[in-house]
């Protein structure tokens, strides 16, 4: 991988991370074949931002702790080989709490992350219905412990020793609704978890799934500096969807094998705010203008496409679920050690003049390890005038998160 020397920058009091500004890197280590004997989980290709992914990574999502419990549980006369089922043991162990468990997405991306292999134990956290959901999950025969707990008096102890916290908790849109139209529920939702969170497990990695991202960000960030322990390397808004969907069309469109394409996806998680590289798709491919627009757009709206189709039953929760797997999958892995994990991520940033900014980013034992500037540069004229045209909604967002909790901190003082 091609680095340029990191240009090290400080972000706020606390954080500082690097710029990795090369123009060409790989993403991940591609996965190796070891066991095809028996392969029940194949068809999850493509969760890993990756290419030649073909199973059996010995730390991946769905990798050896899976495959050893699948193998486990297949029928003795298929389990022709025991060293194989011997060795396929998991090599770390991490707590992970999914507050909103119970929820659209929080139930099958608890199932998705249950088959982790990194994952010891699973705490569910919802205000309601979890205990079913939990029962349920605890009876898959995959390593890691489940956990339930309901309600405010039970939010505390879901977070004591959690290594990874992911937050898919508040309201969904529904149709002719903007992501934003969900601020009123949402912020105040999303500030109650991370001030409990910022009170018990201030170390741990906090993965922001609940809309608006662009703003419930912020307003993480500024409650956890209000606590005094905000690590921004370690603050996450989730926009792997964007990215999965930006591989999924641009592969449809140009004919790639999908577990070759990588498109970053920058900007914010909102409409024009969301911009999809497309002159930086890897491999290497070109676009009419026409195409450029199509798929931008649509990109965009994506979100918007299911909210449509679901018709006021909610908006993405599958492959939400898969997209942010993915990601809590990559932030494992780069806490367990994995030295070349890359992911696209709404963080704290000095990419651009705004404080927020979604781009790909280099994980690392201790969160965000370099910000990818390279991305950003040799944008084309499309993308410039886009980048331009973003900023002004998404710094608003940003405003108004922020102005939301130092609001809130003024009227209870
Ligand atoms: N970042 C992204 O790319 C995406 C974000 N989303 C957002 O994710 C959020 C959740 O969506 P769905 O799962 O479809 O909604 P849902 O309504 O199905 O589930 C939400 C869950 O949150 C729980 N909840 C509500 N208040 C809570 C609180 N104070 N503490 C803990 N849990 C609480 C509810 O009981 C429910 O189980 C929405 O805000 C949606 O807009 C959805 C898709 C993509
Ligand atoms: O569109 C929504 O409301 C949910 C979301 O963020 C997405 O699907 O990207």
């Amino acid at each position: 991988m091609a680095k340029s020397a990191p240009a090290s920058f400080s972000m706020g009091s606390v954080a500082s991370y690097s710029t990795i500004s090369c123009s060409r890197f790989k993403f991940s280590k591609p996965f190796v074949a070891r066991n095809n004997s028996w392969n029940p989980i194949q068809s999850f290709c493509g969760l890993r931002p990756t290419t030649g992914l073909s199973l059996t990574s010995e730390r991946s999502f769905l990798g050896q702790g899976s495959i050893a419990s699948l193998q486990a549980s297949k029928p003795t006369y298929l389990n022709q080989n025991k060293s194989i089922s011997k060795s396929l043991q998991p090599k770390a162990s991490f707590k992970v709490a999914i507050l909103g468990a119970a929820g659209g997405i929080g139930q099958p991306l608890s199932l998705l992350i249950k088959m982790s292999p990194l994952v010891s134990s699973l705490h569910l956290y919802d205000i309601a219905n979890v205990k079913g959901v939990a029962a349920d999950l605890s009876h898959c025969n995959t390593p890691s412990k489940v956990l339930d707990f309901t309600g405010p008096s039970e939010l505390a102890d879901s977070l004591k020793g959690v290594d990874l916290v992911v937050i898919p908790a508040g309201v969904p849109r529904k149709p002719g609704m903007t992501r934003d139209d969900l601020f009123n529920i949402n912020a105040g939702i999303v500030k109650t978890l991370i001030e409990a969170v910022a009170d018990n497990c201030p170390e741990a990695l906090i993965c922001i799934i609940s809309n608006p991202v662009n703003s419930t960000v912020p307003i993480a960030a500024e409650v956890l500096k209000q606590k005094g322990v905000c690590d921004p390397k370690k603050l996450f808004g989730v926009t792997t969807l964007d990215v999965v969907r930006a591989n999924r069309f641009v592969a449809e469109k140009k004919n790639l094998r999908l577990i070759d394409v990588d498109v970053p996806v920058i900007g914010g998680h909102a409409g024009i705010t969301i911009l999809p590289l497309l002159s930086k798709t890897k491999p290497s491919v070109t676009f009419t203008k026409e195409e450029i627009e199509e798929l931008t757009v649509r990109i965009q709206n994506a979100g918007t496409e299911v909210v449509e189709a679901k018709a006021g039953a909610g908006s993405a929760t599958l492959s939400m679920a898969y997209a942010a797997a993915r990601f809590v999958e990559s932030s494992l892995r780069a806490l367990d050690g994995d030295g070349d994990v890359f992911e696209c991520s709404y963080v704290q940033s000095e990419l651009t003049e705004l404080p927020f900014f979604a781009s790909r980013v280099k994980l690392g034992r201790k969160g965000v390890e370099a910000v990818i500037s390279a991305d950003l540069q040799g944008l084309t004229d499309y993308e410039e005038k886009a980048l331009e045209a973003l900023k002004p909604e998404l710094k608003a967002s940003i405003e108004k998160g922020v102005a939301f909790v130092q609001k809130q901190t003024h009227a209870s003082v």
